[in-house]
């Protein structure tokens, strides 16, 4: 038996139908256009792609996007400058500056200078104590993307064993956050744990969030577990860029239950629910 494919194109195209409905209210109602502001510093080519992609669907949603490109060299208080004039542009309803910065810019100090109201990626420290305390505002993108996914198989998600490989503040955390608050018994996993792979054999669902091509296989996954690969990684092959997630998806998919393939996976959830949240926060901006 072949594992279920959880397909990510066709679930974001269903959560940006949602969006698209939402957008055309807030425009009716109260005359609002949602718009993101996505600042992108340095000519890293794999964030100008992602850039592309959320200005792309946006403009599909019918929402507004402005993009603010700076150079590599751009100075702390520049950035700081540009980011306090959107936080008082009433016209822009979202926030999002593309990480990893280069290694001169603070990027704690960059993400606690976005508007709470305005940062749909959810790293701000107060949106963080929200989802850490169960009071969730804005929730970052990935995993919320991650857990819409895993509804399509687990309606109920009560009582499953997850296992969370990895353990950043942008995916890792926020991931066992929302899986510990679904109710799921949450293990997170990292580069110091030992016996990884018998922790991911026990598990009903993994998240890989790993950053290394291809790391979990079939000897780590139990049959009919329900795998998520959150991992992109770009990698020449004959001088072509492919992508490879963090699961290698040709040994584990004859064992899983369900998987979600790369590309077509995480990645566009992640943008759909980077869309979600702007409008999210433009009704919230509302009153
Ligand atoms: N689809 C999407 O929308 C997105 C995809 N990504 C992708 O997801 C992946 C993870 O991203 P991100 O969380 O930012 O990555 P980070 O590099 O910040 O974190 C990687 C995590 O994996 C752990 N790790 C590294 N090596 C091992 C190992 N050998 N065994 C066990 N754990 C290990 C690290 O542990 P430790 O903490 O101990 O160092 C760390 O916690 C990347 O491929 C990234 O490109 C990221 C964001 C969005
Ligand atoms: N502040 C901030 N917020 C982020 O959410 C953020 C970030 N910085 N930095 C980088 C990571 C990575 N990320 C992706 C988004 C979409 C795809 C995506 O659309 N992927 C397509 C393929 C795109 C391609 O061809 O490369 C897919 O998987 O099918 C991938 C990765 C968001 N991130």
């Amino acid at each position: 038996m072949m594992a279920q494919l959880i397909d990510g194109k066709q679930i974001s195209a269903e959560v940006l139908q949602e969006v698209a409905s939402e957008v055309a209210l807030l425009k009716a109602e109260h005359d609002i256009v949602p718009t993101l502001a996505v600042v992108l510093v340095g000519e890293d080519p794999a964030s100008q792609v992602y850039v592309r992609n959320k200005v792309k669907r946006a403009t599909e949603a019918g929402m507004g996007s402005i993009e603010h490109r700076l150079d590599a060299g751009t100075t702390q208080s520049d950035l700081n400058e540009l980011i306090d004039f959107l936080n008082n542009d009433p016209e822009v309803h979202g926030i999002l500056v593309q990480l990893p910065l280069p290694p001169h810019l603070n990027e704690d100090e960059v993400i606690s200078s976005i508007h709470p109201a305005k940062d749909v990626d959810g790293f701000h420290p107060l949106n963080v104590g929200a989802l850490a305390s169960g009071r969730p505002s804005l929730v970052p993108c990935t995993p919320q993307g991650c857990m819409i996914m895993l509804r399509q198989v687990h309606p109920d998600l009560s009582g499953k064993n997850a296992v969370v490989v990895g353990r950043s503040n942008i995916v890792g955390k926020p991931m066992a956050a929302l899986l510990l608050q679904a109710n799921c018994t949450v293990t997170i996993a990292h580069s110091r744990t030992k016996n990884i792979e018998s922790l991911c054999r026990n598990a009903d669902i993994v998240v890989a969030a790993v950053g290394r091509a291809e790391f979990i296989n079939a000897d780590w996954i139990s049959p009919g577990a329900t795998v998520i690969d959150v991992g992109i990684n770009a990698i020449d092959v004959d001088g072509k860029r492919k992508l490879f997630g963090d699961v290698d998806f040709e040994s584990v998919s004859p064992i899983a239950g369900a998987i979600t393939p790369v590309p077509g996976g995480v990645g566009p959830m992640t943008i759909a629910c980077l869309l979600l949240n702007t409008t999210r926060a433009a009704k919230f901006q509302l009153d």
